[in-house]
């Protein structure tokens, strides 16, 4: 059997090709509030590379602009992070057809973690498994942040979670 590639480098070879582990993920529809989402074909191990949150790297000030512009559906797809002191930001929200841009919040029990992952001197946001993930479970991760409507409101009424 071929040596198992390190978490780091695998993210890495995915990163620059720009690809994602068709093989390992696919994607499903799983109801009208949270839509789709992405699943595990076969079983991760905790620790490994699930996929990059790919889009346009702008800077914070861009992604205000946007936020500003875009229809509310689309400003999820805006994830801010820091890098060398600054706040940048990913815009998913054009559809290339990558996956990173489908996974759903988990704020409870997350099965992977985003990472900010320096390839060739420029940051990428990369997912990780937290745990072993099985065959069938859903891709998950923490958004952060509190503004997060549906960790709440559940069809309307409000619940404590
Ligand atoms: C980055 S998108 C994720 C992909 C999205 N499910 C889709 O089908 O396009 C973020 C949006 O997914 C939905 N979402 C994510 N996590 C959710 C959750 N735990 N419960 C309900 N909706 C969720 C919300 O509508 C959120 O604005």
């Amino acid at each position: 059997m071929a040596p198992r590639i390190s978490p780091l480098k695998d993210a890495r070879k995915h990163v620059i090709a720009k690809t994602d582990k068709t093989c390992m993920l696919n994607v499903q529809y799983i109801n009208a509030v949270k839509g789709r989402g992405v699943f595990a074909k076969g079983s991760i191990s905790q620790g490994d590379f699930v996929l990059e949150y790919r889009g346009d790297r702008i800077p914070a000030v861009e992604a205000q602009r946007r936020r500003l512009i875009y229809h509310e559906s689309c400003t999820a797809f805006l994830f801010m992070f820091r890098w060398r002191g600054k706040t940048w930001c990913i815009d998913a929200a054009r559809d290339e057809g990558s996956l990173g841009r489908l996974v759903n919040d988990e704020h409870r029990r997350p099965n992977c973690k985003m990472k900010n992952i320096d390839v060739n001197g420029s940051p990428h946001l990369c997912l990780f498994a937290l745990m072993d993930i099985k065959q069938g479970e859903e891709i998950s991760y923490d958004y952060g942040g509190e503004d997060c409507p549906w960790r709440t409101e559940v069809c309307g009424a409000i619940t404590v979670c």
